[in-house]
């Protein structure tokens, strides 16, 4: 039977009387002056209510004032536009209302309980919280427990938290550790950290499904846990792409009401390597080799990418390679359409019900992913381009972040299914900074005649003919026998290299670029060694957000809304600030 949620009546507020009316699905009250005159209405929807509480009562520090038997508290979200920044800043919102009787107030209390279970059913309960202590400025455990902690006992969340001790700590406990009876996973940490999370959850989910992640043609099944991210990197792109800002209370504000926002997941193939994912960045050329220079000087913080960014731009390097790729539908979006993936896109919800046509989720994206993907797989409707690039970046969404507030593809959708390839010839280093330098302001980056966009469903990155790869295995042994035979000069890049094979010279280059794995923070020789170091190395790596790729060729695929977010997406400013 169905409970009616209902109630007004007059509430005070201090001296000023209100008319408070719960409908159900919001809890508005407005200002009624000596002449019974209405004033200003305050309307929140029940779904933004944080919390309730009998009598009068603060947090941070949290204590009860008061214990009055006619008062209740309530928290709630407020927007406030973010000043510089791209989305809306959630704040938590306090009024602390009197009844005429204890008997109101109960009913109140229990109204506003029973409606916000009724339209706010998927709240977490209990979290999984992940800490990395070295993240971005290394406040992850302060923000945390400062900020973000108060609020979730407000809300009455329990969260089991770990403070990670090691790289890879959070994604082997999500492997093989008991996650029954958590609602979802935060993590408090940037791109790096969510990237464990992510690979974590995903090889579980894949694990209990019986699916081998690192098969090409597997279709991966979504993930039922959602992640929550508390913004404490260098980039936190995924967070601010997601969220609209980069603050830890309105991060905790969508953790704590259950906000839902799919993610799709770009899966990045080598035939000898453990599959890795991507959902900001994978990026070749330029961005590899501004990460792989940029883990070396890590001790600068978030500005280690600026200052990296800088030495790798005048280095000037590009590299030859193929890419072949599958276009996405362009009669759904296009990466030129000048259109941006607001809360509650309608490319996204379109997509939602391509991937998910029945209710039963699981069955239906099986059988629609396999068959979509069975015609990807044969050559029909690829399309290939081979060139020198600057850089060959794919994103499976905008990629905003504070660096770029509109990011590396601006009209990218979060949750439809595709990312988009952006492929930057050689061309004169000018324009190289042009592009970059666009990345920060509304010019279109795309609007040069050495770049152009396309919106895929996979693609694949060559090195040209006769130059292909062999697995790392094959060059390290290689190169172990070649230094058997000659003592290796100094920095490896005499005029002996250009006569050695093409798998040493490919060997040598990685370690020009100083690829190691991430999490490796002790430093190496750098990309810029000295006066020796002239020649560009002939291949780069792959930077998966943020974490170094050991190879040069791989296949990638979308998976439509693999995760799931404790987000919305970006709120429209002038729809929801009023
Ligand atoms: C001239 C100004 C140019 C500004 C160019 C801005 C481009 C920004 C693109 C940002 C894309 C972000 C994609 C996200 C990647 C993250 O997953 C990933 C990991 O993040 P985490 O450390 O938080 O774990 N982050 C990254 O790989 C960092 C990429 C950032 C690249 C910054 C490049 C700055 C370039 C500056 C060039 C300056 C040229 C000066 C010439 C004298
Ligand atoms: N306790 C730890 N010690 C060292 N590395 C860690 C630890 N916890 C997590 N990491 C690793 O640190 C990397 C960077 O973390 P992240 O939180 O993304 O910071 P940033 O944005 O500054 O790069 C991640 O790839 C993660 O695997
Ligand atoms: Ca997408």
């Amino acid at each position: 039977m169905e409970i009616d949620l209902r109630l007004e009546s007059s509430l005070w507020v201090g001296k000023k009387r209100y008319k408070a009316v719960l409908t159900g699905w919001h809890f508005q009250w407005t200002e009624v002056d000596k002449n019974n005159r209405e004033k200003k209405t305050t309307s929140v929807p029940v779904s933004e209510l944080i919390g309730l509480e009998k009598g009068q009562v603060e947090i941070l520090p949290r204590k009860s004032v008061e214990d009055t038997d006619k008062d209740f508290t309530v928290f709630y979200v407020k927007r406030s536009s973010s000043g510089g920044s791209y989305g809306l800043l959630w704040q938590f919102g306090r009024i602390q209302f009197s009844c005429a009787s204890r008997a109101l107030r109960d009913q109140w209390t229990s109204h506003l309980r029973a409606a916000l279970k009724t339209h706010s059913p998927s709240r977490p309960h209990r979290l999984l919280v992940f800490i990395n202590p070295y993240g971005g400025k290394k406040k992850g455990r302060h923000i945390y427990h400062s900020l973000v902690a108060p609020l979730f006992e407000l809300a009455g969340i329990t969260s089991h938290v770990i403070v990670t001790e090691r790289a890879n700590q959070a994604r082997d406990h999500l492997l093989k550790k008991d996650l029954s009876g958590f609602d979802g996973v935060v993590c408090v940490g940037g791109d790096g950290m969510f990237s464990e999370i992510m690979h974590g959850m995903i090889g579980r989910t894949q694990q209990e499904a019986g699916l081998s992640e690192n098969d090409l043609n597997v279709t991966l099944q979504p993930c039922h846990l959602h992640i929550g991210i508390i913004p404490a990197g260098s980039t936190d792109c995924v967070c601010f792409a997601t969220v609209g800002v980069n603050d830890p209370v309105t991060s905790a504000l969508h953790i704590i009401i259950g906000d839902s926002q799919p993610l799709d997941v770009c899966s990045a193939h080598h035939p000898t390597e453990p599959v890795r994912y991507s959902v900001s960045l994978l990026g070749y050329g330029f961005y590899g080799d501004v990460l792989a220079e940029s883990e070396r000087h890590r001790w600068m913080g978030p500005l280690r990418y600026d200052f990296s960014g800088a030495m790798v731009y005048l280095s000037s390097r590009s590299y030859a390679g193929v890419v072949h790729y599958l276009p996405a539908d362009p009669l759904l979006s296009s990466p030129r359409d000048n259109t941006r993936c607001l809360s509650g896109c309608s490319v996204c919800s379109k997509s939602t019900e391509r991937l998910f046509p029945h209710s039963t989720v699981s069955e239906s994206v099986h059988s629609f992913q396999c068959s979509q993907y069975r015609s990807d797989r044969s050559e029909a409707g690829w399309v290939s381009v081979a060139g020198r690039f600057r850089c060959v970046s794919f994103t499976c969404m905008s990629s905003s972040c504070p660096r770029s507030p509109l990011g590396l593809s601006p009209s990218a959708h979060l949750a439809d299914g595709t990312g988009d390839l952006i492929l930057v010839r050689e061309s004169h280093p000018l324009g190289f900074l042009k592009f970059l330098h666009r990345h920060t302001s509304s010019e279109d980056q795309f609007d040069l005649p050495f770049v152009e966009v396309h919106r895929v469903k996979a693609f694949r990155f060559s090195l040209p003919p006769g130059e292909e790869e062999d697995s790392l295995e094959d060059m390290e042994s290689e190169a172990a026998r070649e230094r058997e035979n000659q003592e290796s000069p100094q920095c490896g890049m005499d005029s002996e290299t250009k006569s050695r094979t093409g798998s040493e010279q490919q060997l040598t280059d990685r370690a020009k670029v100083g690829y190691k794995p991430r999490g490796d923070w002790s430093r190496e020789k750098s990309l810029f060694c000295g006066p020796c170091c002239t020649e560009a190395p002939a291949v780069s790596v792959w930077n998966c957000d943020g974490e170094i790729l050991p190879f040069s060729e791989i296949q990638g695929r979308v998976h439509g809304q693999l995760v799931h977010l404790y987000a919305r997406g970006i709120e429209d400013k002038a729809a929801c600030v009023g």
